[in-house]
């Protein structure tokens, strides 16, 4: 059986990349969303990135950013991808990709069949896409809500020309049956690895990492 990536998003601490990087995720997230519980600062995000073991991708979570957030990010934190988690355009996906020449992974909300549509536009030219549940209505996140969404609706998608990763309420409980459903050969979880709201639990990251069958460390 083939291997499955994982990336854990919302570290926040080192003792979080070291159970990330133990239980055999191949991605990290750094959330740069100010309201979110699993936010980080700049500063904080360098200090644990220049720690994090080598091989691990560092990815910087973002929410419709200006070149200004971008420049700071970027400029001070090693990243090996860049994560737009909003609005962003197909023309805006390619900007960010050629300004700071790092890879793109687009975020695209799911909850219709329209919604899978949607994402052949971006394929052509994001690196990656995360297809993740869209955010219930009145949310303050966008995404880390811990909802799902119809992996029915993902299992009808026959042809990506992309790598894709599949969110959206994944858990140590249900990510099997989703990777089960939908194919997907990379997963991704915020919540569903916590104990509370911005706080990764070790135990849930490496239930995680085996239920979806990431590599053994
Ligand atoms: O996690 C957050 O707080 C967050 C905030 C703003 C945008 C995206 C966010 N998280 C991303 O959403 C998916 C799904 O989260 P969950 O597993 O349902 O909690 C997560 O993997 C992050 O990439």
């Amino acid at each position: 059986m083939m291997d499955i990536r994982v990336k854990i998003c919302g570290l926040k601490t080192p003792q979080d990349i070291v159970a990330a990087a133990d239980a055999g995720a191949a991605y990290i997230g750094f959330n740069f969303f100010a309201k979110s519980p699993r936010s980080v600062t700049v500063e904080e995000a360098t200090a644990l990135a220049v720690e994090a073991p080598v091989g691990l991708c560092k990815v910087a979570l973002v929410v419709n950013p200006d070149d200004a957030m971008l420049d700071e990010i970027t400029s001070a934190v090693p990243l090996d991808m860049i994560q737009l988690h909003g609005q962003e355009t197909p023309e805006r996906v390619a900007e960010v990709k050629a300004r700071y020449g790092l890879p793109v992974m687009k975020v695209l909300g799911v909850s219709t069949a329209e919604d899978i549509q949607r994402i052949e536009a971006y394929e052509a030219v994001a690196d990656q896409i995360l297809v993740d549940a869209k955010a219930p209505k009145g949310a303050v996140l966008p995404g880390g809500n811990g909802v799902t969404f119809d992996w029915g609706l993902l299992a009808r998608k026959k042809y990506w020309r992309t790598p894709w990763m599949l969110a959206g309420g994944l858990t140590p409980e249900n990510v099997a049956e989703a990777i089960r459903v939908t194919g997907a050969r990379q997963v991704d979880v915020a919540s569903g690895a916590e104990s509370a709201p911005g706080v990764k639990d070790p135990a849930r990251i490496r239930a995680f990492c085996e239920a979806a069958g990431a590599p053994r460390r």
